[in-house]
C-alpha cells in the first residue's frame, strides 16, 4: 500500500482484533478483487459465461458475481456498453443477496447513488413489482438514473429526497427496504486511498446521526412484514452493531434473521458494544447483544472481497400506529397522501388524445410488444410509470417511470431508455453489429455510418427498411440508428459515448 492509514484507526482495529490483527493488517498489503455482475435483465448468466470476452471466476457468495483480472478493463467493452453487466466490488453483491427479493415485490433502495445495489435489485425483480431508488444528493442522482436506464429497467422511480419526505407518501409501502448507509467507509481504504485521507475519528459520529435517521424512517416506510437490509462498507461497531441494537431495543416488531458463516461471512460483535453507551449513558441489554451477533461481516482478511457489516432486520408484522393504518386501493396500508412541496410534478399532465395516437403510432410501427404501466408527461417527456402519480406528489422526481420517449412537433422521437431495455425479438427493425467489429466502436463515438439495405433486419416484409432501428451487438441492445438511403444516423447519445 502506497499510503499511511489514519493513526487512530490503526490504533482502534489492534484493539478490537485483538489477535486477528496482524492478519487484517496484511490484508491492506494484497491486490484488491475485482467484480462483475452480470445484468440479467439483458442476458441470462449462462449466455453470458458463454461469450464473456473476460476469464471469470464466481464470486460465492453473489447468484450473478464474478471475479475478474483488474487487466479485463470491462468498462472498455463494447458488452458494457450495452449493459450486459455491471462493475461492481465483489463484498458489495452481498446486500441484495440478503434482501431476499420475490416477484412483484415493492422495494425501496434508500441511499442508492450511483446504483450498483438498485440494477442488482432491479434484476431480480425481473421487470415486476416496483423499484423506487433515491438518494439525497442531487449531482449523485444522475448517475443514478443513468445506470438505470443503462442496464435497461423498466419498473424504477428515480428520486432525489431525504427519507423522511418519501414517508409522506409512502408509509407502510414497501416489503423490501436497503439502506446501503452513508457511512465512515473504513472497509474501503484498500481500494479507495481517498476514503482513507478523509477519515477522521468524528467522521463516525456523524455518520451515526445520518444512519439514526435513515433507519428510523425506514421502519415507517416498510409494510408489515418487510424486511429491511442495513449494510456499511465500515468496521465501526458504533456504525454497526450499535446502531442495530439500538434500533431493536426501540422498536420490538423487528428481529434479526441471521446471517451465518457461509462463504467466509463472520458474525456480528456483540461484545464490542457491551462497553458502548448512548448520549444518555444507556448501554445495551444482554439479549440485544446476543441478538446483534446475528448480523454479518465481510472481513478483507477473511474472504476475496472489501469489508461490509450486514444486518437483516425482519419485521412481524404488525402496525406501528393507527396513524398510519388507512387502507389504500390495493388492501394495503396507507398514510393519507399530500403533496406541499413544489416540483417537476406541478408539469406533469395526461396525454392528450393526439399525444396518445403519436406514442401509439410509433409504438405499432416500431415494437412487437406491449409496455406496462401508465403512459405520463412531463414537460414533453413520455414515460411509463410503475406507480400511482400522487404518490411522487410533493417529492423532486429525478426519473418518474421509464422514459421512452419525446413529444415533438406532430411526431414521437424515442428515447435511449427504451433501446436499452428492448431485445431485438421486441421490435419490427434492427440491425447487428459485432463486436469484434471497429463498426461498433464507430456508432459508440457516434459516428455516422453507412450500411446497405441488406443489414437492415426486420419483422415482416411489410416492414420499410427506413426509419428506427434498434442498434445491438451480438444481439443486445445498445441504442437507436436512424437508417436512411445507405445511411444509418447515429442516434446514440452524446454524454453515453466511447471515450
Ligand atoms: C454507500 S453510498 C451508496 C452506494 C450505492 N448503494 C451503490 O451500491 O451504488 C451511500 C449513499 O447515501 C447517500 N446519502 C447520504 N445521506 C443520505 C440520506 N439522508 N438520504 C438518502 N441518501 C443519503 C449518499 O449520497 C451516497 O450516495
Amino acid at each position: 500500500m502506497g499510503y499511511a492509514l489514519p493513526q487512530d484507526f490503526v490504533a482502534k482495529m489492534e484493539r478490537l482484533l485483538g489477535e486477528e490483527y496482524e492478519r487484517f493488517m496484511q490484508s491492506y498489503d494484497a491486490a484488491r478483487f475485482y467484480g462483475i455482475r452480470v445484468n440479467t435483465l439483458k442476458i441470462a448468466v449462462e449466455s453470458f459465461e458463454h461469450i464473456s470476452p473476460f476469464s471469470l471466476r464466481k464470486i460465492p457468495w453473489a447468484q450473478e458475481g464474478f471475479y475478474v483480472h483488474e487487466e479485463a478493463r470491462p468498462g472498455k467493452h463494447p458488452y458494457y456498453h450495452a449493459g450486459l453487466y455491471y462493475i461492481q466490488e465483489p463484498s458489495a453483491m452481498a446486500p441484495v443477496e440478503l434482501l431476499d427479493i420475490q416477484q412483484d415485490d415493492r422495494v425501496l433502495d434508500l441511499c442508492a447513488a450511483p446504483g450498483g445495489k438498485s440494477t442488482q435489485i432491479a434484476a431480480k425483480l425481473a421487470g415486476t413489482g416496483l423499484l423506487v431508488t433515491n438518494d439525497n444528493h442531487p449531482d449523485r442522482t444522475k448517475a443514478l438514473a443513468k445506470n438505470i436506464e443503462l442496464y435497461g429497467v423498466r419498473n424504477a422511480v428515480v428520486l432525489n429526497a431525504v427519507p423522511e419526505e418519501i414517508a409522506r407518501t409512502f408509509a407502510n409501502y414497501f416489503d423490501k427496504i436497503l439502506i446501503d448507509a452513508p457511512c465512515s467507509g473504513e472497509g474501503m481504504f484498500r481500494k479507495d486511498e481517498d476514503m482513507a485521507k478523509q477519515w477522521a475519528k468524528h467522521s463516525v459520529e456523524k455518520c451515526v446521526l445520518m444512519q439514526r435517521d435513515i433507519l428510523r424512517t425506514a421502519a415507517r416506510l416498510l409494510a408489515p412484514g418487510g424486511r429491511i437490509v442495513y449494510s456499511t462498507c465500515t468496521f465501526s461497531p458504533e456504525e454497526n452493531e450499535a446502531m442495530i441494537a439500538e434500533f431493536l431495543e426501540q422498536d420490538s416488531r423487528f428481529h434479526i434473521v441471521p446471517i451465518g458463516e457461509d462463504h467466509g461471512f463472520a458474525k456480528g460483535q456483540g461484545e464490542w458494544i457491551r462497553t458502548l453507551t448512548d448520549e444518555a449513558g444507556k448501554s445495551f441489554e444482554e439479549t440485544t447483544i446476543q441478538a446483534v451477533n446475528g448480523t454479518g461481516r465481510l472481513w478483507p482478511h477473511r474472504l476475496e472481497g472489501e469489508g461490509h457489516f450486514l444486518a437483516v432486520l425482519q419485521h412481524d408484522g404488525t402496525l406501528a400506529s393507527r396513524d398510519e393504518s388507512l387502507e389504500d386501493t390495493s388492501g394495503r396500508k396507507k398514510k393519507e397522501v399530500r403533496g406541499s412541496k413544489a416540483s417537476a410534478q406541478d408539469q406533469k399532465t395526461k396525454l392528450t388524445s393526439d399525444e396518445q395516437e403519436l406514442v401509439q403510432q410509433f409504438m405499432q410501427d416500431h415494437l412487437i410488444t406491449a409496455l406496462s404501466g401508465e403512459a405520463v408527461r412531463y414537460g414533453q417527456h413520455v414515460y411509463m410509470s410503475p406507480v400511482e402519480r400522487e404518490r411522487l406528489d410533493g417529492l423532486k422526481v429525478v426519473r418518474p417511470g421509464f422514459f421512452i420517449g419525446t413529444l415533438k412537433k406532430n411526431r414521437f422521437e424515442p428515447a435511449h431508455p427504451l433501446a436499452t431495455a428492448l431485445r431485438p425479438e421486441e421490435v419490427t427493425r434492427w440491425i447487428h453489429l459485432s463486436s469484434s467489429d471497429d463498426e461498433i466502436i464507430r456508432y459508440l463515438r457516434g459516428e455516422t455510418l453507412t450500411l446497405p439495405e441488406d443489414r437492415v433486419q426486420r419483422g415482416n416484409e411489410s416492414v420499410p427498411a427506413k426509419g428506427y432501428a434498434l442498434i445491438c451487438v451480438d444481439g443486445y441492445s445498445v441504442g437507436w440508428g436512424k437508417w436512411l438511403d445507405g445511411m444509418l444516423k447515429n442516434e446514440y447519445p452524446a454524454g453515453w459515448r466511447w471515450t
